[in-house]
């Protein structure tokens, strides 16, 4: 089964949940990961299940990165506010780094989101 990270910035939340719903029929077949807080706002706002790493400011984002560098992931859609500085930027630049090392299929806007969504089933 195909699994799936799901991460955004507080700036991108809505963008996000407005993407889940919009693909909810197909994110249902997938197993679903997210950070903390982006996970609760998907649980309440969808029927997806979803399990919830830590917050990213709190090591949220090395966990996934964590999975990341087994091979457990198939793809990650986080969608990055471009605009604010973060607190824990090096585990962010950490999460896209072990993406490239591992060629973890990566999506940090809406347009490659879509791509992704629809080319993992062929690659997974
Ligand atoms: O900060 C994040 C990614 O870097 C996301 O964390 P939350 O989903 O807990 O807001």
């Amino acid at each position: 089964m195909v699994r799936l990270a799901l991460i955004a910035h507080d700036e991108k939340k809505d963008d996000l949940i407005a993407f889940a719903r919009e693909y909810e029929d197909v994110l249902a077949d997938y197993d679903l990961i997210a950070t903390g807080t982006t996970g609760k706002r998907l649980l309440e706002a969808t029927d997806l299940e979803i399990e919830r790493k830590k917050s990213g400011p709190l090591g949220g984002d090395l966990m996934i990165g964590s999975e990341v560098a087994q091979d457990l992931l198939d793809g990650i859609v986080f969608l990055r506010d471009p605009l604010t500085a973060q607190p824990h930027e090096p585990d962010i630049s950490a999460l896209l780094r072990i993406c490239d090392v591992h060629d973890t299929a990566l999506a940090t806007n809406l347009a490659s989101a879509r791509y992704l969504l629809e080319g993992i089933d062929d690659v997974s």
